[in-house]
Protein backbone atom coordinates (compact mmCIF):
# COMPACT_ATOMS: atom_id res chain seq x y z
CA UNK A 1 0.00 0.00 0.00
CA UNK A 2 1.34 3.59 -0.59
CA UNK A 3 -0.45 6.11 1.49
CA UNK A 4 -1.10 9.58 -0.22
CA UNK A 5 -0.35 11.82 2.57
CA UNK A 6 -0.54 14.56 0.06
CA UNK A 7 -4.42 13.29 -0.71
CA UNK A 8 -4.67 12.66 2.85
CA UNK A 9 -3.26 16.85 4.20
CA UNK A 10 -5.48 18.05 1.54
CA UNK A 11 -8.64 15.94 3.00
CA UNK A 12 -7.78 17.38 6.56
CA UNK A 13 -7.73 21.05 6.00
CA UNK A 14 -10.95 20.15 4.21
CA UNK A 15 -12.33 18.53 6.69
CA UNK A 16 -11.69 19.38 10.12
CA UNK A 17 -12.97 22.62 10.91
CA UNK A 18 -14.06 21.55 14.43
CA UNK A 19 -11.20 22.61 16.37
CA UNK A 20 -9.54 22.88 19.99
CA UNK A 21 -12.43 20.72 20.92
CA UNK A 22 -11.89 17.73 23.98
CA UNK A 23 -13.36 14.64 23.07
CA UNK A 24 -13.48 11.24 24.74
CA UNK A 25 -14.30 7.87 23.47
CA UNK A 26 -17.23 7.08 26.30
CA UNK A 27 -19.75 4.72 27.07
CA UNK A 28 -20.77 4.05 23.64
CA UNK A 29 -18.02 5.70 20.81
CA UNK A 30 -17.82 9.03 20.35
CA UNK A 31 -20.79 11.39 21.19
CA UNK A 32 -21.47 14.92 21.35
CA UNK A 33 -23.90 18.12 18.84
CA UNK A 34 -23.42 16.95 15.03
CA UNK A 35 -21.72 20.01 14.02
CA UNK A 36 -18.62 19.30 15.77
CA UNK A 37 -18.22 15.97 14.74
CA UNK A 38 -16.33 16.65 11.39
CA UNK A 39 -12.63 16.19 12.96
CA UNK A 40 -13.68 13.30 15.36
CA UNK A 41 -15.52 11.39 11.87
CA UNK A 42 -11.73 12.04 9.97
CA UNK A 43 -9.81 10.29 12.54
CA UNK A 44 -12.17 7.63 13.29
CA UNK A 45 -12.37 6.83 9.71
CA UNK A 46 -8.55 6.58 10.27
CA UNK A 47 -8.79 4.74 12.89
CA UNK A 48 -11.29 1.95 11.19
CA UNK A 49 -8.58 1.31 8.64
CA UNK A 50 -5.99 0.81 11.07
CA UNK A 51 -7.73 -1.41 13.00
CA UNK A 52 -8.83 -3.57 9.76
CA UNK A 53 -5.23 -3.81 8.74
CA UNK A 54 -3.47 -4.56 12.23
CA UNK A 55 -6.76 -7.40 11.97
CA UNK A 56 -5.27 -8.27 8.30
CA UNK A 57 -8.09 -6.97 6.32
CA UNK A 58 -10.44 -8.12 8.52
CA UNK A 59 -14.50 -6.31 7.68
CA UNK A 60 -14.00 -3.47 10.76
CA UNK A 61 -17.31 -2.04 11.57
CA UNK A 62 -18.42 1.79 12.00
CA UNK A 63 -21.69 3.48 13.29
CA UNK A 64 -22.88 6.60 12.49
CA UNK A 65 -25.37 7.10 15.37
CA UNK A 66 -26.14 8.85 18.86
CA UNK A 67 -28.73 6.20 19.81
CA UNK A 68 -30.86 7.86 22.56
CA UNK A 69 -30.01 11.59 22.43
CA UNK A 70 -31.85 14.17 20.81
CA UNK A 71 -31.61 15.42 17.00
CA UNK A 72 -29.27 17.78 17.27
CA UNK A 73 -26.42 15.02 18.52
CA UNK A 74 -24.42 12.04 16.48
CA UNK A 75 -22.01 10.16 17.13
CA UNK A 76 -19.81 7.22 16.24
CA UNK A 77 -18.38 4.02 17.55
CA UNK A 78 -15.80 1.02 16.02
CA UNK A 79 -17.44 -2.40 15.97
CA UNK A 80 -14.74 -5.40 15.94
CA UNK A 81 -14.68 -8.01 13.07
CA UNK A 82 -17.14 -10.25 15.70
CA UNK A 83 -19.14 -7.62 15.33
CA UNK A 84 -18.46 -6.41 19.58
CA UNK A 85 -17.60 -3.19 20.60
CA UNK A 86 -13.96 -2.20 20.16
CA UNK A 87 -11.12 -3.78 21.75
CA UNK A 88 -10.55 -1.37 24.81
CA UNK A 89 -6.88 -1.04 24.56
CA UNK A 90 -8.21 0.49 21.41
CA UNK A 91 -10.23 3.13 22.71
CA UNK A 92 -6.80 5.31 23.74
CA UNK A 93 -5.82 5.50 20.26
CA UNK A 94 -9.98 6.73 19.06
CA UNK A 95 -9.50 9.66 21.47
CA UNK A 96 -5.90 10.43 20.89
CA UNK A 97 -6.30 10.40 17.09
CA UNK A 98 -9.53 12.59 17.33
CA UNK A 99 -7.35 14.84 19.70
CA UNK A 100 -4.38 14.93 17.99
CA UNK A 101 -7.12 16.52 14.90
CA UNK A 102 -8.67 18.42 16.56
CA UNK A 103 -5.62 20.28 18.55
CA UNK A 104 -2.93 20.37 15.82
CA UNK A 105 -2.45 23.68 14.63
CA UNK A 106 -1.48 21.74 11.67
CA UNK A 107 -1.37 19.05 9.03
CA UNK A 108 2.10 18.05 10.35
CA UNK A 109 1.73 17.84 13.86
CA UNK A 110 -1.02 15.32 13.47
CA UNK A 111 0.57 13.32 10.69
CA UNK A 112 3.54 12.70 13.73
CA UNK A 113 0.72 11.63 16.34
CA UNK A 114 -0.87 9.25 13.11
CA UNK A 115 2.85 8.15 13.20
CA UNK A 116 2.99 7.10 16.40
CA UNK A 117 0.20 4.77 16.78
CA UNK A 118 0.98 3.26 13.98
CA UNK A 119 4.75 2.84 14.73
CA UNK A 120 3.41 1.47 18.64
CA UNK A 121 0.83 -0.71 16.76
CA UNK A 122 4.00 -1.89 14.12
CA UNK A 123 1.05 -1.85 11.97
CA UNK A 124 3.07 -2.20 8.38
CA UNK A 125 1.51 0.63 5.67
CA UNK A 126 4.04 -1.42 2.86
CA UNK A 127 1.36 -4.20 3.31
CA UNK A 128 -0.85 -5.36 0.24
CA UNK A 129 -3.28 -6.57 2.65
CA UNK A 130 -6.63 -4.58 1.85
CA UNK A 131 -8.13 -2.63 4.47
CA UNK A 132 -12.11 -3.47 4.95
CA UNK A 133 -14.69 -1.22 6.53
CA UNK A 134 -18.59 -1.88 6.81
CA UNK A 135 -20.39 1.45 7.42
CA UNK A 136 -23.60 2.31 8.29
CA UNK A 137 -25.52 5.12 9.91
CA UNK A 138 -29.42 5.73 11.54
CA UNK A 139 -31.78 8.38 10.42
CA UNK A 140 -30.21 11.33 11.71
CA UNK A 141 -30.17 14.71 8.94
CA UNK A 142 -26.77 15.29 9.80
CA UNK A 143 -25.42 11.62 8.86
CA UNK A 144 -24.95 11.67 5.47
CA UNK A 145 -22.54 14.34 6.07
CA UNK A 146 -20.52 12.75 8.78
CA UNK A 147 -20.25 9.88 6.65
CA UNK A 148 -17.80 11.55 3.89
CA UNK A 149 -15.96 13.43 6.68
CA UNK A 150 -15.88 9.35 7.99
CA UNK A 151 -14.37 8.05 4.35
CA UNK A 152 -13.21 10.94 2.84
CA UNK A 153 -9.71 9.13 3.24
CA UNK A 154 -10.30 5.27 3.32
CA UNK A 155 -9.98 4.70 -0.30
CA UNK A 156 -8.67 7.57 -1.78
CA UNK A 157 -5.80 7.69 0.55
CA UNK A 158 -5.80 4.15 2.29
CA UNK A 159 -7.44 2.05 -0.31
CA UNK A 160 -9.51 0.17 1.77
CA UNK A 161 -12.72 -1.29 0.42
CA UNK A 162 -15.70 0.35 1.86
CA UNK A 163 -19.47 -1.40 2.09
CA UNK A 164 -22.07 1.49 2.76
CA UNK A 165 -24.90 -0.42 4.20
CA UNK A 166 -26.81 3.36 3.89
CA UNK A 167 -29.39 3.88 6.89
CA UNK A 168 -29.79 0.39 9.10
CA UNK A 169 -29.98 0.37 12.69
CA UNK A 170 -27.36 -0.28 14.76
CA UNK A 171 -27.70 -3.82 15.49
CA UNK A 172 -27.63 -4.83 11.86
CA UNK A 173 -24.01 -2.87 11.43
CA UNK A 174 -22.65 -5.18 13.81
CA UNK A 175 -24.52 -8.62 12.66
CA UNK A 176 -23.24 -7.75 9.00
CA UNK A 177 -19.80 -7.01 10.04
CA UNK A 178 -19.74 -9.87 11.79
CA UNK A 179 -21.39 -12.69 9.32
CA UNK A 180 -19.57 -10.74 6.84
CA UNK A 181 -16.20 -11.80 8.37
CA UNK A 182 -17.40 -15.57 9.53
CA UNK A 183 -18.36 -16.38 5.73
CA UNK A 184 -14.41 -14.68 4.62
CA UNK A 185 -12.67 -16.76 7.19
CA UNK A 186 -14.90 -19.92 5.82
CA UNK A 187 -13.65 -18.94 2.16
CA UNK A 188 -16.93 -17.39 1.05
CA UNK A 189 -16.07 -15.60 -2.29
CA UNK A 190 -19.12 -13.25 -1.61
CA UNK A 191 -18.38 -12.87 2.29
CA UNK A 192 -20.29 -9.56 1.81
CA UNK A 193 -23.52 -9.78 4.36
CA UNK A 194 -26.49 -8.14 3.88
CA UNK A 195 -29.68 -6.95 5.50
CA UNK A 196 -31.43 -9.60 3.60
CA UNK A 197 -29.18 -12.28 5.54
CA UNK A 198 -30.67 -10.14 8.96
CA UNK A 199 -34.46 -10.73 8.19
CA UNK A 200 -34.44 -13.99 6.66
CA UNK A 201 -32.09 -15.60 9.72
CA UNK A 202 -33.91 -14.19 12.22
CA UNK A 203 -37.62 -14.78 10.63
CA UNK A 204 -36.48 -18.23 10.23
CA UNK A 205 -35.71 -18.80 13.88
CA UNK A 206 -38.71 -17.10 14.92
CA UNK A 207 -40.94 -19.63 12.89
CA UNK A 208 -38.89 -22.02 13.39
CA UNK A 209 -39.74 -21.65 17.47
CA UNK A 210 -43.30 -21.81 16.78
CA UNK A 211 -43.64 -24.58 14.79
CA UNK A 212 -41.03 -26.64 17.21
CA UNK A 213 -44.46 -26.18 19.49
CA UNK A 214 -46.58 -26.51 16.61
CA UNK A 215 -48.49 -22.87 17.68
CA UNK A 216 -50.41 -21.41 15.37
CA UNK A 217 -48.33 -18.25 13.85
CA UNK A 218 -50.34 -15.51 16.23
CA UNK A 219 -48.86 -13.19 19.12
CA UNK A 220 -49.89 -14.62 22.65
CA UNK A 221 -51.49 -11.34 23.17
CA UNK A 222 -54.52 -9.77 21.44
CA UNK A 223 -52.24 -6.96 19.68
CA UNK A 224 -48.61 -5.27 19.92
CA UNK A 225 -47.67 -1.41 19.80
CA UNK A 226 -44.00 -0.96 18.25
CA UNK A 227 -42.91 2.59 19.08
CA UNK A 228 -39.94 3.03 16.95
CA UNK A 229 -39.21 6.30 18.75
CA UNK A 230 -39.47 8.20 14.79
CA UNK A 231 -35.77 6.67 13.93
CA UNK A 232 -34.34 3.79 12.05
CA UNK A 233 -35.76 1.16 14.20
CA UNK A 234 -39.22 1.95 11.99
CA UNK A 235 -38.19 1.69 8.52
CA UNK A 236 -36.14 -1.47 9.56
CA UNK A 237 -38.87 -3.45 10.75
CA UNK A 238 -41.59 -2.29 8.74
CA UNK A 239 -39.38 -4.78 6.10
CA UNK A 240 -39.22 -7.40 7.97
CA UNK A 241 -43.06 -7.10 8.71
CA UNK A 242 -43.47 -6.60 4.59
CA UNK A 243 -41.48 -9.69 4.44
CA UNK A 244 -43.04 -12.90 3.08
CA UNK A 245 -41.71 -15.07 5.13
CA UNK A 246 -43.63 -13.47 8.38
CA UNK A 247 -46.81 -14.81 8.58
CA UNK A 248 -48.60 -13.40 11.66
CA UNK A 249 -51.66 -11.51 11.19
CA UNK A 250 -51.11 -8.28 10.30
CA UNK A 251 -53.75 -7.09 12.21
CA UNK A 252 -52.20 -8.09 15.57
CA UNK A 253 -49.40 -5.54 15.08
CA UNK A 254 -49.31 -1.74 14.77
CA UNK A 255 -45.94 0.37 14.35
CA UNK A 256 -46.63 3.90 15.69
CA UNK A 257 -43.53 6.58 15.81
CA UNK A 258 -42.44 5.93 12.75
CA UNK A 259 -41.49 9.14 11.01
CA UNK A 260 -37.85 8.71 10.72
CA UNK A 261 -38.31 11.27 8.34
CA UNK A 262 -39.03 14.31 10.35
CA UNK A 263 -35.73 14.62 12.38
CA UNK A 264 -36.77 16.70 14.96
CA UNK A 265 -39.18 13.78 16.24
CA UNK A 266 -36.22 11.94 16.87
CA UNK A 267 -36.61 10.36 20.05
CA UNK A 268 -38.91 13.22 21.06
CA UNK A 269 -41.29 11.96 24.04
CA UNK A 270 -41.21 8.37 22.66
CA UNK A 271 -38.64 5.90 22.60
CA UNK A 272 -37.38 2.97 24.80
CA UNK A 273 -35.36 5.63 26.73
CA UNK A 274 -37.94 8.22 27.25
CA UNK A 275 -40.45 5.97 28.75
CA UNK A 276 -38.03 3.98 30.47
CA UNK A 277 -37.32 7.62 32.07
CA UNK A 278 -40.36 8.70 32.86
CA UNK A 279 -42.48 5.27 33.06
CA UNK A 280 -45.37 6.58 31.09
CA UNK A 281 -46.78 5.91 27.49
CA UNK A 282 -44.79 7.43 24.49
CA UNK A 283 -46.18 10.29 22.13
CA UNK A 284 -49.13 9.06 20.15
CA UNK A 285 -50.24 6.06 22.06
CA UNK A 286 -53.20 5.85 24.49
CA UNK A 287 -54.25 2.72 26.30
CA UNK A 288 -56.13 0.93 23.32
CA UNK A 289 -57.56 -1.96 25.74
CA UNK A 290 -55.47 -3.72 28.92
CA UNK A 291 -54.23 -6.61 27.32
CA UNK A 292 -52.64 -5.31 24.73
CA UNK A 293 -48.69 -5.40 24.47
CA UNK A 294 -46.56 -2.37 23.83
CA UNK A 295 -43.03 -1.71 23.18
CA UNK A 296 -40.31 1.04 22.30
CA UNK A 297 -37.42 0.90 20.44
CA UNK A 298 -34.73 3.92 21.05
CA UNK A 299 -33.20 5.98 18.36
CA UNK A 300 -30.95 3.58 16.53
CA UNK A 301 -33.10 0.33 17.40
CA UNK A 302 -30.70 -1.59 20.15
CA UNK A 303 -32.61 -1.35 22.81
CA UNK A 304 -35.89 -2.15 24.03
CA UNK A 305 -38.54 -1.98 26.91
CA UNK A 306 -42.15 -3.44 26.99
CA UNK A 307 -45.32 -2.49 28.91
CA UNK A 308 -48.84 -2.44 29.31
CA UNK A 309 -51.92 -0.59 31.05
CA UNK A 310 -53.81 -2.94 33.61
CA UNK A 311 -57.78 -2.71 33.94
CA UNK A 312 -57.16 -0.11 36.24
CA UNK A 313 -55.47 2.43 33.43
CA UNK A 314 -52.60 1.98 35.44
CA UNK A 315 -49.46 2.17 33.55
CA UNK A 316 -46.49 -0.79 33.83
CA UNK A 317 -42.97 -1.07 32.88
CA UNK A 318 -41.49 -4.33 31.79
CA UNK A 319 -37.61 -2.98 31.39
CA UNK A 320 -34.85 -4.80 30.31
CA UNK A 321 -34.46 -6.90 33.94
CA UNK A 322 -37.85 -8.02 32.89
CA UNK A 323 -36.82 -8.96 29.90
CA UNK A 324 -33.45 -11.09 31.19
CA UNK A 325 -35.29 -12.45 33.70
CA UNK A 326 -38.42 -13.84 31.70
CA UNK A 327 -35.41 -15.37 29.12
CA UNK A 328 -33.77 -17.03 32.48
CA UNK A 329 -36.16 -18.75 33.89
CA UNK A 330 -37.32 -19.68 30.15
CA UNK A 331 -33.85 -21.44 29.05
CA UNK A 332 -32.88 -21.96 32.74
CA UNK A 333 -36.20 -24.22 32.19
CA UNK A 334 -35.46 -25.59 28.85
CA UNK A 335 -31.32 -26.83 30.01
CA UNK A 336 -33.07 -28.87 32.72
CA UNK A 337 -35.58 -30.29 30.79
CA UNK A 338 -33.09 -31.56 28.14
CA UNK A 339 -30.50 -32.38 31.71
CA UNK A 340 -27.95 -30.14 30.71
CA UNK A 341 -28.05 -27.88 33.61
CA UNK A 342 -24.90 -29.73 35.37
CA UNK A 343 -23.66 -29.30 31.56
CA UNK A 344 -24.05 -26.15 30.76
CA UNK A 345 -24.18 -22.69 33.16
CA UNK A 346 -26.79 -20.19 32.45
CA UNK A 347 -26.14 -16.77 34.13
CA UNK A 348 -27.28 -13.29 34.41
CA UNK A 349 -25.41 -10.02 34.40
CA UNK A 350 -26.59 -7.31 35.46
CA UNK A 351 -25.64 -3.60 36.29
CA UNK A 352 -26.25 -1.14 39.64
CA UNK A 353 -28.90 -0.22 37.37
CA UNK A 354 -31.43 -3.32 38.08
CA UNK A 355 -34.14 -3.07 40.16
CA UNK A 356 -33.06 -4.92 43.98
CA UNK A 357 -36.20 -7.14 43.46
CA UNK A 358 -35.33 -8.07 39.90
CA UNK A 359 -31.64 -9.49 41.27
CA UNK A 360 -33.33 -11.37 44.50
CA UNK A 361 -35.65 -13.14 42.32
CA UNK A 362 -33.20 -14.59 39.68
CA UNK A 363 -30.79 -15.57 42.68
CA UNK A 364 -33.91 -16.64 45.25
CA UNK A 365 -36.72 -18.15 42.76
CA UNK A 366 -34.44 -18.98 39.60
CA UNK A 367 -31.70 -20.09 41.68
CA UNK A 368 -29.35 -18.86 38.60
CA UNK A 369 -26.09 -16.97 39.03
CA UNK A 370 -26.30 -13.06 38.94
CA UNK A 371 -23.08 -11.61 38.15
CA UNK A 372 -22.80 -7.29 38.18
CA UNK A 373 -20.50 -5.17 36.10
CA UNK A 374 -20.14 -1.48 34.80
CA UNK A 375 -22.26 0.55 33.27
CA UNK A 376 -22.50 -0.19 29.11
CA UNK A 377 -22.86 -3.14 26.86
CA UNK A 378 -19.16 -3.77 26.14
CA UNK A 379 -18.93 -4.53 30.02
CA UNK A 380 -21.96 -6.59 30.36
CA UNK A 381 -21.09 -8.13 26.91
CA UNK A 382 -17.61 -9.36 27.93
CA UNK A 383 -18.83 -11.06 31.52
CA UNK A 384 -21.55 -12.79 29.82
CA UNK A 385 -19.37 -14.31 27.17
CA UNK A 386 -16.46 -15.42 29.26
CA UNK A 387 -18.47 -16.55 32.48
CA UNK A 388 -21.15 -18.53 31.39
CA UNK A 389 -22.47 -20.65 28.35
CA UNK A 390 -25.65 -18.81 28.55
CA UNK A 391 -24.79 -15.77 29.40
CA UNK A 392 -27.84 -13.15 29.49
CA UNK A 393 -27.22 -9.41 29.92
CA UNK A 394 -29.56 -6.76 30.21
CA UNK A 395 -29.11 -3.19 30.93
CA UNK A 396 -32.15 -1.63 32.93
CA UNK A 397 -32.80 0.70 29.97
CA UNK A 398 -33.38 -2.40 27.55
CA UNK A 399 -29.40 -2.71 26.34
CA UNK A 400 -29.18 -6.43 25.97
CA UNK A 401 -28.83 -9.83 24.46
CA UNK A 402 -27.57 -13.47 25.44
CA UNK A 403 -24.37 -15.04 24.62
CA UNK A 404 -24.19 -18.49 23.70
CA UNK A 405 -20.84 -20.36 24.06
CA UNK A 406 -19.18 -22.38 21.97
CA UNK A 407 -19.24 -25.59 24.28
CA UNK A 408 -23.31 -25.19 24.28
CA UNK A 409 -23.42 -24.92 20.34
CA UNK A 410 -20.99 -28.11 20.52
CA UNK A 411 -23.35 -29.51 23.23
CA UNK A 412 -26.68 -29.07 21.46
CA UNK A 413 -25.73 -30.65 18.60
CA UNK A 414 -24.20 -33.41 20.07
CA UNK A 415 -27.18 -34.27 22.10
CA UNK A 416 -29.43 -33.80 19.24
CA UNK A 417 -27.38 -36.49 17.04
CA UNK A 418 -27.73 -38.66 20.40
CA UNK A 419 -31.28 -38.34 20.90
CA UNK A 420 -32.32 -38.22 17.31
CA UNK A 421 -33.16 -42.10 17.50
CA UNK A 422 -35.32 -41.49 20.47
CA UNK A 423 -35.21 -39.04 22.93
CA UNK A 424 -37.52 -36.48 23.56
CA UNK A 425 -35.71 -33.81 21.41
CA UNK A 426 -38.18 -30.83 22.30
CA UNK A 427 -35.85 -28.78 24.87
CA UNK A 428 -32.99 -29.36 22.69
CA UNK A 429 -34.32 -28.12 19.73
CA UNK A 430 -36.00 -25.00 21.31
CA UNK A 431 -32.42 -24.15 22.67
CA UNK A 432 -30.98 -24.43 19.74
CA UNK A 433 -33.72 -22.54 17.92
CA UNK A 434 -33.37 -19.77 20.44
CA UNK A 435 -30.31 -19.28 19.74
CA UNK A 436 -30.66 -18.70 16.55
CA UNK A 437 -33.56 -15.99 17.64
CA UNK A 438 -30.94 -13.79 19.31
CA UNK A 439 -28.51 -11.22 17.78
CA UNK A 440 -25.67 -11.58 19.78
CA UNK A 441 -23.29 -9.25 18.51
CA UNK A 442 -25.15 -6.39 20.52
CA UNK A 443 -28.34 -5.74 21.73
CA UNK A 444 -31.16 -5.54 19.37
CA UNK A 445 -34.92 -4.08 19.67
CA UNK A 446 -35.97 -6.14 16.87
CA UNK A 447 -34.24 -9.47 17.83
CA UNK A 448 -34.88 -9.08 21.16
CA UNK A 449 -38.50 -8.20 20.92
CA UNK A 450 -38.75 -11.69 18.57
CA UNK A 451 -37.81 -13.86 21.69
CA UNK A 452 -39.69 -12.03 24.13
CA UNK A 453 -42.97 -12.62 21.98
CA UNK A 454 -41.76 -16.34 21.39
CA UNK A 455 -41.44 -17.15 25.21
CA UNK A 456 -44.57 -15.67 25.21
CA UNK A 457 -46.56 -17.62 22.98
CA UNK A 458 -44.90 -20.65 24.36
CA UNK A 459 -45.30 -19.87 28.35
CA UNK A 460 -48.68 -19.19 27.17
CA UNK A 461 -48.00 -15.83 29.45
CA UNK A 462 -50.28 -12.50 29.10
CA UNK A 463 -47.95 -9.25 30.19
CA UNK A 464 -49.54 -9.07 33.84
CA UNK A 465 -48.86 -13.03 34.20
CA UNK A 466 -44.92 -12.06 33.01
CA UNK A 467 -44.57 -8.89 35.66
CA UNK A 468 -46.18 -10.78 38.61
CA UNK A 469 -43.25 -13.03 38.50
CA UNK A 470 -41.62 -10.16 40.47
CA UNK A 471 -42.37 -6.93 42.02
CA UNK A 472 -40.54 -3.94 41.54
CA UNK A 473 -38.98 -1.51 44.52
CA UNK A 474 -39.99 1.77 43.92
CA UNK A 475 -37.04 3.51 42.36
CA UNK A 476 -36.02 6.87 40.14
CA UNK A 477 -33.20 7.62 38.41
CA UNK A 478 -32.09 11.65 37.51
CA UNK A 479 -29.75 13.39 36.35
CA UNK A 480 -27.65 15.75 37.87
CA UNK A 481 -25.78 18.88 36.16
CA UNK A 482 -22.31 18.97 38.03
CA UNK A 483 -19.61 21.85 37.45
CA UNK A 484 -17.17 18.92 36.52
CA UNK A 485 -18.45 15.71 36.30
CA UNK A 486 -14.70 13.72 36.40
CA UNK A 487 -14.39 13.87 40.17
CA UNK A 488 -16.64 11.41 40.72
CA UNK A 489 -14.82 8.43 40.66
CA UNK A 490 -16.41 4.97 41.52
CA UNK A 491 -15.23 1.36 42.33
CA UNK A 492 -17.25 -1.98 43.34
CA UNK A 493 -18.78 -1.85 39.41
CA UNK A 494 -19.51 1.64 40.21
CA UNK A 495 -22.24 0.94 43.54
CA UNK A 496 -19.52 2.88 45.78
CA UNK A 497 -17.71 6.45 45.23
CA UNK A 498 -14.53 6.38 45.94
CA UNK A 499 -14.38 10.31 45.30
CA UNK A 500 -15.19 13.22 46.48
CA UNK A 501 -13.71 11.58 49.87
CA UNK A 502 -16.56 11.32 52.47
CA UNK A 503 -19.50 11.27 50.05
CA UNK A 504 -20.08 7.69 49.76
CA UNK A 505 -20.46 7.69 53.82
CA UNK A 506 -22.84 10.50 53.59
CA UNK A 507 -25.00 8.17 51.10
CA UNK A 508 -24.46 5.54 53.27
CA UNK A 509 -26.01 7.12 56.05
CA UNK A 510 -29.12 8.47 53.90
CA UNK A 511 -29.29 4.68 52.58
CA UNK A 512 -30.02 3.43 56.40
CA UNK A 513 -32.94 5.29 56.93
CA UNK A 514 -34.93 3.81 53.85
CA UNK A 515 -35.87 0.21 54.74
CA UNK A 516 -34.82 -1.74 51.29
CA UNK A 517 -33.33 1.39 50.69
CA UNK A 518 -30.40 1.43 47.87
CA UNK A 519 -28.66 4.20 45.83
CA UNK A 520 -25.30 4.74 43.96
CA UNK A 521 -23.82 7.68 42.22
CA UNK A 522 -21.60 7.61 38.94
CA UNK A 523 -20.70 9.67 36.36
CA UNK A 524 -22.13 9.48 33.10
CA UNK A 525 -20.46 8.51 29.94
CA UNK A 526 -22.97 9.83 27.37
CA UNK A 527 -23.91 13.13 28.90
CA UNK A 528 -22.52 15.84 30.70
CA UNK A 529 -23.89 14.72 34.15
CA UNK A 530 -23.66 12.86 37.33
CA UNK A 531 -26.58 10.14 37.61
CA UNK A 532 -28.42 8.88 40.77
CA UNK A 533 -30.51 6.01 41.24
CA UNK A 534 -32.40 5.07 44.33
CA UNK A 535 -34.67 2.20 45.35
CA UNK A 536 -36.58 1.84 48.81
CA UNK A 537 -39.55 -0.15 49.69
CA UNK A 538 -41.84 2.72 50.31
CA UNK A 539 -43.03 4.76 47.17
CA UNK A 540 -43.72 7.83 49.55
CA UNK A 541 -40.60 7.83 50.82
CA UNK A 542 -38.38 7.38 47.26
CA UNK A 543 -38.73 10.88 46.33
CA UNK A 544 -37.24 12.60 49.91
CA UNK A 545 -34.91 9.42 49.71
CA UNK A 546 -33.51 10.31 46.24
CA UNK A 547 -33.32 14.40 46.96
CA UNK A 548 -31.20 13.75 50.00
CA UNK A 549 -29.05 11.87 48.19
CA UNK A 550 -28.78 14.58 45.52
CA UNK A 551 -28.43 17.45 47.74
CA UNK A 552 -25.14 15.45 49.38
CA UNK A 553 -24.07 15.35 45.60
CA UNK A 554 -24.19 18.95 44.67
CA UNK A 555 -22.97 20.00 48.04
CA UNK A 556 -19.47 17.44 47.03
CA UNK A 557 -19.61 18.43 43.60
C1 LIG B 1 -28.38 4.78 33.19
C2 LIG B 1 -28.34 4.55 31.71
O1 LIG B 1 -29.33 4.24 31.09
N1 LIG B 1 -27.11 4.70 31.14
C3 LIG B 1 -26.95 4.49 29.70
C4 LIG B 1 -26.07 5.58 29.11
O2 LIG B 1 -24.78 5.48 29.72
P1 LIG B 1 -24.27 6.59 30.75
O3 LIG B 1 -22.79 6.31 30.96
O4 LIG B 1 -25.10 6.37 32.03
O5 LIG B 1 -24.59 7.93 30.12
O6 LIG B 1 -25.89 5.35 27.71
C5 LIG B 1 -25.21 4.12 27.44
C6 LIG B 1 -24.99 4.03 25.93
O7 LIG B 1 -26.21 4.09 25.29
C7 LIG B 1 -26.02 2.94 27.98
O8 LIG B 1 -25.30 1.73 27.77
C8 LIG B 1 -26.28 3.13 29.47
O9 LIG B 1 -27.13 2.11 29.98
MG1 LIG C 1 -29.30 2.93 21.27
Amino acid sequence: MKVDYEQLCKLYDDTCRTKNVQFSYGTAGFRTLAKNLDTVMFSTGILAVLRSLKLQGQYVGVMITASHNPYQDNGVKIVEPDGSMLLATWEPYAMQLANAASFATNFEEFRVELAKLIEHEKIDLNTTVVPHIVVGRDSRESSPYLLRCLTSSMASVFHAQVLDLGCVTTPQLHYITDLSNRRKLEGDIAPVATEQDYYSFFIGAFNELFATYQLEKRLSVPKLFIDTANGIGGPQLKKLLASEDWDVPAEQVEVINDRSDVPELLNFECGADYVKTNQRLPKGLSPSSFDSLYCSFDGDADRVVFYYVDSGSKFHLLDGDKISTLFAKFLSKQLELAHLEHSLKIGVVQTAYANGSSTAYIKNTLHCPVSCTKTGVKHLHHEAATQYDIGIYFEANGHGTIIFSEKFHRTIKSELSKSKLNGDTLALRTLKCFSELINQTVGDAISDMLAVLATLAILKMSPVDWDEEYTDLPNKLVKCIVPDRSIFQTTDQERKLLNPVGLQDKIDLVVAKYPMGRSFVRASGTEDAVRVYAECKDSSKLGQFCDEVVEHVKASA
